[in-house]
């Protein structure tokens, strides 16, 4: 086993010169580069064994070094000990006293929360795995039957975040698919083949894809596992239970908010795509494969070699004019969006602790992954609504008059009471004018609106105040009550009427609203 730092005894000077040249992915990451986070993950049973040297070492939490080992370097000698340095390095191998251990949390609160919130807030988003077969992908994103990955614990605590948002109108939807040999097939639906088309806005989309609405997380992690059973695997010479296919899950978020201070309503739309790609080794036809595995290496390395070019590209920071191949595979067609386009992205790459060249050639494609930047929008919409701002005056008009009934039966200021009731009335029927006269400009009707919320909190206030009236009130609170409900005297409740009234009157419709609101007055 190699030591953790630089204080390492194997050939100082040779190292220190190789790092200088080797280092890697030093720039400060942009604020919308793709963040890449390392897991190295520990020796599998099978490996125990042969007792194998460890190859792999952080230094610092943001950086991981590779080296050769002594054999290998023995046996060919251009192999030089290399740094590489990301967004954050995951020890997982095992538990030493000076470089804390990365668990399933550990991945979660580095990589999901951010992910997490940025869904929440109205970004598309992205977590992809990369790695050589059985390097720790599918442990990563699903976890293992004693211990959730990253995927369960980002649909329960979305479901969580999202249920103490009792304000906003949800709808959650999954889908789940598998890109097998290049093409699509539906994880949760009948197995057929699906089509990737186009839209006119040249956004990528399958064609009769099965999207289900989820309304909580065991929902959720219920079509996660019939998917996972529908899912391509197959026993290689590195994994057990390799997957032959990459899995793409699709988790779209819609919000509807009411914003009461700009009399809109916001929605947010966001997708978060959580995707675990098939194993990135290389094939060698003495590996004694048969021909389908044979014929799923070449696929899966077609498309991930596609992914590379792509990512290449990207990365060489392109012009308008730059073909960037994303069509040459159906992976990253899918996911064009998210390498280079509108989305907030992490990879996650994994690691084998023990083998050099696959290690290597992930940690350089994760180098590359690092340097791409995309542009990042939140995906939202406000639009004046004005049945939903009325929807809201009417709910909070409610709850007004519930609080008045319940206060008529303990309070003594009956007659204060019975004004507030007469207010919250008009109130009423200011309502029933305004939804009749939707046609007038919405400009006005908001303002007119704002008013009477304005109005609305200030009988609260007074409510509040007369909930306490009682032969002992103290003199500073009758006082203040008195204030408040002069000052529901003084309000000008005309104005705004008269506004919306002249507005009807010159374009000479609705003259029927108009009598409403001369009765009203
Ligand atoms: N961090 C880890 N802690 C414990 N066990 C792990 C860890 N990472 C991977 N393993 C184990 O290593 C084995 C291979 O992992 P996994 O199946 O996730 O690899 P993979 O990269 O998805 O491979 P493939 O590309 O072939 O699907 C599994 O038995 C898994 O449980």
């Amino acid at each position: 086993m190699i030591k953790v730092n630089k204080r390492t005894n194997a050939s100082p000077v040779k190292l220190n010169a190789a790092f200088k040249r080797e280092s890697r992915g030093t720039e400060a990451p942009h604020e919308h580069s793709i963040k890449v986070v390392v897991r190295v993950r520990p020796l599998l049973e099978r490996e125990l064994e042969k007792s194998p040297e460890c190859l792999v070492d952080i230094d610092t939490d943001k950086s991981i070094v590779l080296r050769p080992g002594g054999d290998l370097l023995k046996a060919r000698k251009y192999r030089e000990a290399q740094r590489f340095m990301f967004s954050k390095c995951l020890w997982s191998y095992d538990r030493r006293a000076n470089v804390p251990y990365a668990d399933q949390n550990t991945v979660f609160t580095e990589v999901g929360l951010e992910m997490l919130e940025n869904t929440l807030n109205g970004y598309n988003s992205c977590v992809i795995a990369y790695g050589q077969t059985g390097s720790g992908k599918t442990y990563t994103m699903m976890g293992s039957d004693e211990e959730d990955g990253l995927i369960p614990m980002v649909c329960r605590q979305l479901f969580k975040r999202l249920n103490q948002q009792v304000d906003s109108k949800i709808q959650v939807k999954v889908s789940f698919i598998e890109i097998y040999q290049e093409n699509v097939f539906d994880l949760l639906g009948r197995g057929n083949k699906l089509r990737v088309r186009e839209n006119s806005e040249r956004v990528a989309f399958i064609e009769n894809l099965n999207e289900y609405n989820v309304s909580d997380s065991q929902e959720t992690m219920r079509l996660l596992n019939k998917g996972l059973e529908n899912r391509t695997t197959a026993e290689t010479h590195l994994n057990k239970q390799s997957s032959r296919s990459h899995s793409i899950l699709t988790v779209t978020v819609s919000q509807e908010k009411f914003d009461p201070a700009t009399g809109s309503l916001v929605k947010l739309k966001s997708n978060l795509k959580l995707v675990d790609l098939a194993g990135s080794e290389k094939f060698v036809a003495s590996d004694g494969l048969d021909k389908i595995r044979q014929q799923e290496g070449s696929r899966i390395n077609k498309s991930l070699v596609t992914l590379g070019r792509v990512l290449t590209i990207l990365s060489e920071k392109p012009n308008q004019k730059t073909v960037v191949p994303y069509r040459d595979s159906i992976l990253t067609w899918l996911l064009k969006d998210n390498i280079g386009g509108n989305s907030k992205t992490s990879m996650i790459a994994c690691v084998s602790p023990i083998d050099y060249d696959e290690t290597l050639s992930t940690l350089r494609f994760a180098t590359t992954t690092s340097k791409i930047e995309n542009q990042v929008l939140i995906n939202k919409e406000s639009q004046f609504n004005m049945d939903e701002m009325v929807k809201q005056f009417q709910l909070e008009k409610e709850k007004l008059l519930e609080c008045i009934s319940e206060l008529k039966q303990s309070s003594s200021r009956n007659d204060e009471l019975r004004k507030l009731e007469n207010y919250v009335q008009w109130q009423n029927n200011y309502i029933d004018t305004l939804t009749f006269t939707n046609e007038v400009t919405q400009k006005q009707l908001l303002c007119s609106l704002k008013s009477a919320q304005e109005r609305n909190a200030l009988l609260a206030s007074t409510l509040v105040l007369t909930c306490k009236g009682s032969e002992t009130i103290p003199r500073e609170e009758t006082l203040e009550l008195n204030k408040l409900i002069n000052k529901l005297h003084e309000l000008d409740v005309i104005s705004p009427l008269k506004d919306i009234e002249n507005v009807l009157q010159s374009d000479l419709v609705m003259t029927y609203s108009a009598d409403l609101i001369d009765d009203l007055m």
